[in-house]
């Protein structure tokens, strides 16, 4: 039911509901509190110590009249006492209360108390008059200034009252016996007004549960999907593969050796490899992709590399061209952008199977791609494909091997809940040579020195990046801010220098041109949206100015940072931030602190939680509500298992499970709506 005709509620506090993502009484039964305040401490007054959060029932003694104090504030004070002493509640600026209370009331008071020269004092107390359910565990909830927290309690109050309605149990009585689950109806009352501390553990334990163990169902139930049958092509490592080291121009670290080995063990067997490959910006990731493929093609077989930009998928195609030139093997490009003739061409050879490599973006993905015998599926930054992009590339061979390449350092505990039972092959060692990208937070009005500093980068031969402001779901926004700071940049601070744009509006061949320009030096500074943050690999830029810093999240700064430090010169990195939340200092201060992405990706984590991983943007699970990849570890543990029993046993069409697997089926239902095939 639509939240505005819940008690309370009415069109205009729907709306500010609305806000903040509660459309219906459902919306607000899950809505729950982001903590609690205690209001079950309740001592006698003598015995309140400073600083102590405390609950009181007190009466009303006297009422004193406002006074300004010398900060020009004004003060209300109001005297209280019950049969352990007297205490005083201070507020300021809120010269109503003097009239909110009369001699001889009895209220309830909350808050945070002071001694001051002997005197308890609370200022500005929570208070309550209609104090029959109280005290207890009160919920606090993320809300908004239109809503105050009273309100809140009340508008939730009255949702419970449809829990009948809205709500049903989806586990069966044998599974909560087991596990000691509340019911779903108990656990949502006492998630928002707990009876007592311990109801409410039991509640966000039943509620945690429930979370964690439906998308790890749903991840199983694709997996089993995608790969229920456990053949796959066994492909002995080729006989040239010595030469193809041979040809490399540069030593392969022991790091890349290593994971190579990895990945051409899988490759012999024939059960399909299912590897996530880490490393971060720079570690040298292609090469390991080139070198499965090359084995791939050299056994007879088709592989795929899959990017998320055309930009990447054609930097990816000329890399992998120029290493396997000696060799007869047909490398082809599919990106949406090609004309129909060349794409009908390109779609023939790869049926037919003369093209042994193909490399693209989600185009790839469309019905019309057919393959020969597809037996390598690599897909790079996967973050950014839903969970069944991957599954709809894999499901055009028979059971292919699959190397998931990422350069989000992801956390171990978090890889092993999105990968499930992936193995996990990691490049933990830049190539030779590299410097650590020295990083810069500076203010707005250090702009022209920054470009200075540019300049005299530029005069050393090298290049630069300029990476405009994020504008937020708009990309021709984005654009037009790229093509005015280009234009301000010429007229004043960059005058002698050529420069380049590139944002998502341009069309591929113009993004082409420029970036093979840029490539070739004939730009000496590119300026870009984020086109350019993952995988753009140009060596002689050496520094990038990311312009409104503040606006991109850790993971994204650090991709972006990682297109500069990629060869042997020193390289920079400045944020032109005009940080003003401390989330967003604090941002700022690890980017200069650090270099390590694993590091990156753990404080990005903190500071946001986990909500990030799993939006719809990146990874196309939703978002959890309330358990913690972090701290909920057991939960995490005690649900994969369940749910992978419950997957091995098939028991999720059985009866009682009904339930249950319909929310499974909702949720694999919303990651099929995210795929777009454009
Ligand atoms: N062993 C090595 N020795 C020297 N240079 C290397 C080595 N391996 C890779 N490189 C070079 O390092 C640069 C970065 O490699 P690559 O583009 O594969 O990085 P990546 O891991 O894909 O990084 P990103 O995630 O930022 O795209 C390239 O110029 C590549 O040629």
């Amino acid at each position: 039911m639509d939240i505005q005709y819940l008690k309370g509620v009415g069109p205009k506090i729907a709306k500010y509901l609305n806000s903040l993502g509660i459309y219906t009484i459902k919306d607000a039964i899950y809505y729950f509190p982001r903590d609690y305040e205690d209001r079950t401490n309740i001592k006698p007054i003598y015995l309140l110590k400073n600083d102590e959060m405390v609950s009181l029932i007190v009466e009303v003694v006297q009422i004193y009249p406002s006074r300004i104090t010398k900060t020009g504030r004004t003060l209300n004070k109001i005297l209280f006492k019950n049969e352990t002493g007297y205490i005083s509640g201070i507020w300021f600026n809120q010269s109503f209360i003097k009239n909110v209370f009369k001699i001889g009331e009895r209220v309830f008071l909350y808050g945070k108390v002071t001694r001051q020269s002997g005197e308890f004092i609370m200022i500005d107390p929570q208070y309550e008059k209609d104090y029959e359910e109280l005290p207890g565990i009160n919920p606090i909830y993320s809300t908004n200034k239109h809503i105050s927290q009273k309100l809140f309690r009340k508008i939730i109050r009255n949702a419970l009252n449809y829990l009948d309605q809205e709500v049903e149990e989806i586990f069966p009585e044998s599974i909560r016996k087991i596990y000691n689950l509340l019911d779903i109806k108990t656990a949502l009352i006492n998630i928002h007004f707990p009876a007592n501390k311990e109801i409410l553990e039991a509640a966000k334990y039943r509620l945690k549960f429930e979370e964690l163990l439906i998308i790890q169902l749903g991840l199983f139930e694709l997996k089993k999907k995608y790969s229920n049958n456990t053949t796959s092509y066994a492909m002995p490592v080729c006989k040239e593969m010595k030469e193809l080291k041979e040809k490399l121009p540069f030593e392969l670290t022991d790091a890349q050796r290593r994971v190579i080995r990895e990945i051409l063990t899988d490759m012999k067997k024939n059960k399909p490899m299912n590897r996530l490959l880490q490393g971060d910006v720079g570690s040298g990731k292609t090469i390991i992709s080139v070198i499965a493929l090359f084995n791939c093609a050299m056994n007879g077989y088709q592989g795929v590399l899959m990017a998320p930009t055309e930009i990447l998928a054609e930097q990816h195609f000329t890399t992998i061209s120029e290493i396997l030139k000696y060799w007869n093997i047909k490398v082809a490009l599919l990106v949406g952008s090609m004309s129909k003739k060349e794409k009908e061409d390109i779609l023939k050879g790869i049926a037919q199977g003369d093209i042994s490599i193909v490399v693209g973006t989600h185009a790839l993905l469309q019905d019309k791609v057919e393959f020969k015998n597809l037996a390598l599926v690599i897909t790079d930054e996967q973050h950014r494909f839903g969970v069944r992009q991957r599954a709809a590339l894999v499901n055009k061979g028979y059971n292919p091997h699959v190397l998931v390449m990422t350069a989000t350092p992801i956390p171990r505990t978090l890889a092993l809940f999105m990968y499930g039972d992936m193995d996990i092959s990691i490049i933990d060692q830049l190539p030779p040579g590299r410097q650590k990208v020295e990083t810069y937070f500076v203010r707005p009005n250090m702009r022209e020195k920054v470009y200075e500093f540019v300049k005299k980068e530029l005069d050393k031969g090298r290049q630069a990046y300029v990476i405009c402001p994020l504008v937020e779901e708009s990309e021709k926004l984005e654009a037009e801010s790229v093509v005015e700071m280009a234009e301000s940049l010429k007229n004043d601070l960059l005058k002698d220098y050529s420069i380049g744009i590139l944002h998502g509006k341009m069309s591929s061949n113009e993004k082409d041109e420029i970036m093979r320009k840029f490539k070739q030096n004939e730009i000496k500074v590119l300026v870009s949206t984020t086109v350019v943050e993952v995988g753009v690999n140009v060596p002689n830029a050496t520094i990038i100015v990311i312009e409104n810093a503040e606006r991109f999240g850790l993971a994204q700064l650090h991709q972006l940072r990682g297109r500069v430090g990629r060869g042997n010169f020193k390289s920079y990195c400045i944020l032109i931030a005009d940080a003003k939340t401390d989330e967003a200092l604090e941002r700022m201060k690890i980017m200069t602190k650090t270099n390590n992405g694993f590091e990156i990706a753990e404080k990005d984590l903190m500071i946001r939680g986990t909500g990030e991983f799993f939006g719809t943007k990146q990874h196309g699970l939703p978002e959890l509500k309330i358990a913690n990849i972090f701290k909920d570890i057991d939960i995490l543990k005690v649900t994969r298992d369940l749910a992978k029993e419950l997957i091995e046993k098939n028991s999720l069409y059985q009866e009682e499970y009904n339930k249950l697997n319909n929310k499974v089926n909702q949720l694999l239902d919303n990651i099929d709506d995210m795929i777009s095939l454009n």
